[in-house]
């Protein structure tokens, strides 16, 4: 097993800084289960970089490995140019971590809970109510940590990735719990950092947040790189069916499967749903027949891309051998 070690500069590289992060060849395997498997990839300085995949993909080993967390068993990962395993001292105070299991002091109120996490990185306490506003708990700063709901310990935990002002961000599912209105108030608070200059990796199965706010993506399958790429270039490259949804009883599903151009007809959630490739022609259609009024049109999203990709890369992993490598090892 060898040690995760620096990438090698050369001369002609030193002059440029070195990305936030750089993955080569990174593979992992625990025990008979291969959790990573030869995985490389470069994430820039002050890009919002966001990592999916379905559970057990490999994510968090991934993202535990570039934190300095875990070791991979070969390949090279740097951090602003530096080894971060074994633990890299220099890199703490530069990079934020949030996990899905973050440790609190319990016992605490939020804003000394905070205020224990700052002075741990010799941040200034100015920066305790600062990073509360910011994550919305200022209300809830004399809470003891114990009694703060779900969402509301989620947001400490962001808050404690962020109280000393690290360059690189580490946000694993951090929106998990949150309501809808967090949820968004979070993104305000991410797109601020973006705007800040900071690099944030973003691990989330939320589609749509990955296509709101990451400049790029990667879709990781059973432990490798399925695709990187940006949301708009990922979504434009995927030739997926226009869905018409029509008010149901405004056209009967012999009728609609009839229209030239239509792929496939459903009912779904109170519509009449007509999947199409041709989606003016199956428009001017159904405008002749019905009329438009209360027809609704939806093109293809991120979501569409993913769950497209992660069926066909599962499928196709979901031969014998995999089946074979996969049996034994349960989450
Ligand atoms: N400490 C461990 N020991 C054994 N197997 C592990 C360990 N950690 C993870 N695994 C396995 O490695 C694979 C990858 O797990 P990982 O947690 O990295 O996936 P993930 O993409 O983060 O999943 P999720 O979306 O569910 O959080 C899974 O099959 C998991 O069961």
């Amino acid at each position: 097993m060898s040690e995760v070690q620096a990438m090698p500069t050369t001369p002609g590289e030193a002059a440029a800084p070195a990305p936030a992060v750089h993955v080569r060849h990174v593979s992992k395997r625990y025990g008979e289960r291969q959790a990573l498997d030869d995985v490389s990839l470069e994430i820039g300085r002050g890009e919002f970089f966001g990592l999916l995949g379905p559970n057990g993909a490999g994510k968090s080993t991934l993202v535990e490995i570039m934190e300095g967390l875990r070791r991979a068993d070969s390949g090279t990962v740097a951090v602003f140019g530096e080894s971060p395993w074994p633990r890299n001292t220099a890199l703490l105070p530069r990079v934020g971590i949030q996990t899905q299991s973050s440790a609190f002091f319990v016992r605490q109120r939020a804003h000394e809970h905070l205020r224990t996490v700052a002075a741990l990185y010799g941040a200034p306490r100015s920066a305790v109510d600062a990073t509360l506003e910011a994550v919305g708990l200022t209300e809830q700063r004399d809470i003891q940590v114990e009694s703060l709901s779900g969402g509301q310990r989620q947001r400490l935990a962001i808050a404690s990735a962020l109280v000393h002002g690290p360059e690189l961000i580490f946000l694993d599912e951090p929106t998990a719990a949150l309501d809808p209105q967090a949820r968004r108030d979070l993104w305000e608070v991410l797109r601020g950092l973006k705007a800040q200059g900071r690099t944030i990796v973003y691990t989330t199965h939320h589609l749509d947040e990955a296509e709101a706010l990451c400049d790029r993506i990667a879709i990781l399958v059973d432990g490798t790189v399925a695709v990187t790429d940006t949301p708009h270039n990922l979504v434009g490259g995927f030739k997926a069916a226009t869905r018409l949804m029509l008010p149901l009883g405004r056209l009967g599903e012999d009728e609609a499967a009839a229209i030239p151009g239509v792929d496939r007809v459903t009912v779904q959630g109170g519509s009449l749903v007509l999947e199409t490739r041709e989606a003016g022609r199956v428009l001017s259609a159904v405008d002749k027949l019905t009329g438009l009024d209360g027809v609704q049109t939806r093109t293809a999203g991120l979501e569409d891309v993913y769950l497209d990709l992660t069926a066909r890369l599962t499928r196709s992993a979901h031969t014998p051998r995999r089946n074979a490598d996969t049996t034994e090892h349960q989450p």
